[in-house]
């Protein structure tokens, strides 16, 4: 097989197929870290005092230097500019340094101490909030960039050929990441004796070995640069500037972007407050509440792949779409009404979401390189998780914020 990857990349089945899982690796160990304190709500309540408001504060921290400092935008010109090897390695970095503010901050800061300061009138906050979002919101640039480079690297090696289905594959990994960052952290702190920070530190590790097969990547992709140069086939279409202004005037490009703040602004928020939501409406029992809602990263690992091979086989990615966001729909009106209170219940939702969940995704990424030319496809990507993440910062903003207001349990 070495042999086979060492002969021609480009025509080397397994050689794509390497790629796809190094790169898909780092990924998932991006993603683990995303959700990693989700499950920890109830003890950073416990030991920490945090309240509802401070939790959403945190998980809004993911968009603000995404979103206010256009740092997703900047990610994707570089990515566009710079290439994917470079860009890969500068956002595992900045993951690094985000996560190891964030570690910092649950593990070593003094949860009573606040700090005061004025942003659109005087405000007091928890300084361990505080320095937790930041660090997130750091981390977040990093992860939402190693996004958009995953998203190219899988087109340049997939085009023409089972593109969707290695995206698809490519997003079953991020899955299984958010999966394992629902399962594991609560049993980590615990034997750690609740310890918040351990689960952290436990996801910095993993980082680091992603990091480490993103470089297995970086040597394959480089020999299939050399290859291509040999016969003459080097990328000569550069990215400039004014490109944006060409990605803009696409209308399907506004569809996509559309749909995905919507769609994404349903889903993501949900992973983060879904143990909540099984507790208090669902009734289930604290140590089996992780359980409902990882059903839906399991089930998205097998149907976003399948999803990706028909879309690959048949086309129809805009039904495909539509009837993910119809589902939706359907979903949170159960999620909604007070009586659907039984356990079954929210597992057959959670189900109903995971099959949702898969068919939006398997056809909305294979999508974008349909209407934007590859040397725009980092900005592209990175405009449209820019729209997305002002839903994935706001949110859950407002979902804190509302639980606080109305929930009935106490925090
Ligand atoms: N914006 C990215 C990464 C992400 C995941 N959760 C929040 N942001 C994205 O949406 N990637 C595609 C996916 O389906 O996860």
């Amino acid at each position: 097989m070495v042999e086979k990857i060492q002969r021609k990349m480009s025509e080397s089945r397994s050689a794509r197929w390497i790629v796809l899982l190094m790169v898909s690796l780092t990924m998932m160990c991006g993603y683990f870290l995303t959700d990693v304190l989700a499950p920890l709500k109830g003890l950073l309540i416990e030991l920490f005092h945090w309240d509802n408001t401070d939790f959403g504060l945190f998980n809004s921290g993911y968009g603000w230097f995404n979103i206010f400092l256009l740092m997703l935008i900047f990610g994707g010109m570089v990515l566009d500019k710079l290439g994917a090897r470079f860009t890969g390695v500068l956002s595992v970095g900045v993951m690094l340094v985000g996560i190891g503010i964030k570690y910092y901050a649950i593990g070593f800061m003094d949860p009573s101490r606040t700090v005061d300061f004025w942003f659109f009138g005087a405000q007091t906050l928890k300084a361990q909030v505080l320095a937790a979002s930041l660090g997130y919101a750091l981390f977040a640039v990093g992860y939402e960039t190693i996004g958009i480079t995953a998203n190219k690297i899988v087109v340049r090696w997939f085009k023409g050929r089972e593109l969707a289905f290695a995206l698809g594959m490519n997003v079953a990994f991020a899955r299984m990441g958010t999966f394992l960052a629902l399962a594991l952290p609560l049993p980590i702190a615990k034997a750690f004796g609740n310890s918040v920070s351990t689960p952290i530190l436990f996801g910095m590790i993993l980082l680091l070995l992603g990091f480490l097969t993103f470089l297995v990547y970086i040597v394959m992709d480089r020999r299939l640069d050399s290859e291509r140069a040999q016969e003459g086939l080097a990328d000569d279409e550069r990215f400039r500037f004014r490109d944006i202004f060409s990605i803009f005037r696409i209308r399907a490009f506004w569809y996509i972007a559309l749909l995905c703040l919507l769609f994404y602004a349903a889903v993501h928020p949900f992973v983060k407050f879904a143990v909540d939501l099984v507790v208090q409406k669902f009734g289930v029992a604290g140590e089996y509440s992780g359980l409902i809602p990882s059903l839906l990263p399991v089930g998205t690992l097998v149907l976003t792949p399948l999803f990706g091979s028909i879309y690959d086989r048949r086309g129809k990615g805009a039904s495909m779409m539509i009837w993910g966001a119809l589902m939706l729909v359907f979903v949170y009106a159960g999620f909604a009404i007070p009586w659907v209170d039984h356990w079954a219940a929210a597992v057959v939702l959670v189900i109903i979401l995971g099959v949702a969940f898969s068919l939006v995704p398997s056809a909305m990424w294979p999508s974008v390189p349909k209407i934007i030319p590859e040397h725009e496809l980092g900005t592209a990507y990175a405009l449209i998780f820019w729209v997305q993440n002002w839903g994935l910062a706001g949110v859950p903003l407002l979902i804190g914020w509302a639980l606080d207001k109305w929930g009935t349990l106490p925090p």
